[in-house]
């Protein structure tokens, strides 16, 4: 239980309507009973003594029982779904909330699809927590208990053997159930979550899978766990129909013996033969409302699994986020014996790594493919909160400083940016929704796309734009930010040599007064750069201006020579 104190901490933030649906959920039982045991009364009365004016009250009192029940129910639906759906939407939020400063950690833990089926399917599962598992239980109990108090006045020993089929329907069939279905593991929620994690990849993958013919082979994997899914599914379906069988036998056994007794009562004189029917009818109409209990044992156990699976994702420890702020301007950013290693790796991305980047300077950082340049790009963003050592930015630690206010100073271009479904405006607006469309156009001009109308349309992750037009539109995104530290991992990479230099000309002589670190794999041009920081197998192996590295004849001036031979 311990796994929903927070699911349970949410849902009764929405005490009012919690009351209300239990109040109104008590009061349509009770009616419904009050229906039945008058009904049975009026057959009684009817058949043994039919006076005209005791027949016209419990006439009446059936209309308004009737009555009474229908608005009743009317009322526990409306309150239990409202508060049902403020629940949900409080634990979306609350969800996305402990999930943003796990970010970006938390996607390379878990695969895409299955970070989705967490927050779309389990949160949804968990709509069901009040509604089929925290309040059936106590509305049930409520009415139990009442008739039962009402029949004791009648019969000691009948109000005894509602209790135990109360206890027996309400607490110990559906209980055992639960517990067994904790013990036997159902994995409905987990064969979801694979089939969702499958299907992502096949829809990911799917060029690569047609070009490498191994589309049929994953669309048959595919097809397995569609067929794991619905054999979870159908297995739930027959315990759900299971103990719902063996419920409805108890409840009707439990009335059985209700008549039973009753009529032995009535031959030995110590109940009068009127209230027979009604208490018969009393066990019968109490007993329909049991039938939610069928499914607590599956809905209970589903919540449970989807508080734990969710927790597992949000419980991680969160870093600290600082309050401090940046103020617009020149800033210096300095790396001091920075080491990192992946989770579930054994190599460090990043070892001992120290630097200076001062205000208004241009530092290219340079390196064969694999050496670390994007993970120490990402602990300068402050994504990758470092194993050891520390990133400052003007003295202060990053850590210091709340993540909006630094990332709002720096335009950033990662190698892999994300492009939303829209239009070219749309997906520049995301940088400065402010922006006028002249700016926007300007924008794109100096990345060399002014070729391409606002309103053209972009599809979900840029599908209809080139490797080269994707990069030159994240670029003029960066440009609009108006932050005054660049930090820019290969953004040229895609886009051909004479338009690459064009755009660096453009960025160098529009803001310059601003920081540049540059990712690049191309070793050409370096030479107006301020400082070049060379990397190998995680480390810095050599810093210093162009003139200089080539200079010393170390390491850059060694891939300067390959890249000559290469060439030549
Ligand atoms: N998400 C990740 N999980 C585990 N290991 C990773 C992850 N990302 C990168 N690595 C590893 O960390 C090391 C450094 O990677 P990084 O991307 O920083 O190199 P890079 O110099 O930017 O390479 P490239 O020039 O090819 O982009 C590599 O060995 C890489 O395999």
């Amino acid at each position: 239980m311990s796994e929903l104190t927070n699911i349970i901490s949410v849902t009764l933030r929405e005490k009012r309507d919690v009351a209300l649906a239990v109040t109104c959920g008590f009061s349509a039982g009770l009616a419904g009973v009050a229906l039945l045991a008058s009904s049975g009364y009026l057959i009684s009365q009817a058949a043994l003594s039919a006076q005209m004016v005791t027949l016209v009250v419990l006439g009446a009192c059936l209309k308004l029982f009737g009555l009474a029940a229908a608005i009743s129910r009317y009322g526990e639906r409306l309150f239990s779904h409202r508060a049902t759906f403020t629940m949900l939407s409080h634990l979306r939020s609350s969800f996305f909330d402990k999930l943003a400063p796990l970010a970006p950690r938390v996607f390379q833990q878990y695969r895409s699809g299955d970070l989705l089926s967490r927050i779309v399917g389990d949160v949804e599962s968990l709509q069901n927590f009040l509604l089929r598992v925290l309040y059936p239980p106590v509305v049930l109990l409520l009415v139990f208990t009442s008739t039962i108090f009402f029949t004791s006045f009648f019969s000691l020993s009948i109000a005894l053997v509602l209790l135990a089929g109360m206890l027996l329907t309400v607490f110990i069939i559906p209980g055992f159930a639960a517990w067994r279905k904790k013990k036997s593991g159902s994995a409905v929620r987990e064969s979801r979550a694979m089939l969702s994690s499958e299907a992502a990849e096949f829809l990911y993958g799917f060029r690569d899978l047609k070009i490498y013919r191994q589309a049929e082979a994953k669309e048959r994997r595919l097809g397995r766990f569609a067929e794991a899914y619905e054999e979870e599914n159908r297995k739930e379906a027959l315990r759900n129909t299971r103990n719902q069988s063996v419920n409805s036998l108890a409840a009707m056994l439990t009335v059985l013996a209700v008549l039973a007794l009753g009529a032995y009562f009535v031959t030995t004189g110590e109940l009068e033969g009127l209230y027979l029917a009604m208490l018969v009818m009393i066990s019968l109409a109490l007993f329909e409302n049991i039938a939610p209990m069928a499914v607590f044992p599956s809905h209970s156990e589903e919540s449970r699994k989807a508080a734990v699976r969710l927790e597992s994702i949000t419980s991680a420890p969160v870093p600290d986020t600082g309050t401090g702020t940046l103020q617009p301007g020149q800033h210096e950013l300095a790396a001091d014996h920075l080491s990192y290693t992946y989770p579930e790796e054994e190599r460090p991305a990043l070892k001992e790594v120290s630097l200076r980047i001062a205000p208004g300077t241009k530092t290219a950082i340079v390196g064969p493919s694999g050496s670390g340049k994007s993970t120490l790009l990402y602990a300068l963003l402050g994504i990758l909160p470092p194993d050891s050592g520390a990133v400052t930015i003007d003295g202060r630690p990053l850590g210091s400083i709340d993540s909006e206010s630094l990332w709002r100073r720096m335009n950033v271009v990662l190698q892999d940016n994300h492009f939303f479904y829209g239009t070219i405006r749309s997906n520049l607006l995301i940088a400065d929704g402010e922006a006028t469309d002249a700016e926007l156009e300007e924008a794109l001009g100096r990345v060399r796309l002014g070729a391409f109308p606002l309103s053209h349309s972009v599809e979900e992750k840029g599908g209809n734009l080139s490797g080269g037009e994707k990069q030159r539109l994240a670029i003029a995104r960066a440009w609009l930010r108006g932050g005054s530290l660049w930090l820019l991992d290969e953004p040229v990479s895609s886009v051909d040599a004479a338009t690459a230099r064009a755009i660096y000309a453009e960025l160098f002589q529009k803001w310059t007064d601003d920081t540049f670190v540059i990712i690049s794999h191309d070793l050409s041009g370096l030479e107006g750069m301020d400082q070049i920081i060379v990397m190998d197998g995680g480390r810095v192996v050599e810093t210093g201006s162009y003139a200089e590295l080539m200079h010393a004849k170390g390491y850059f001036y060694g891939l300067k020579e390959i890249e000559k031979s290469v060439f030549a």
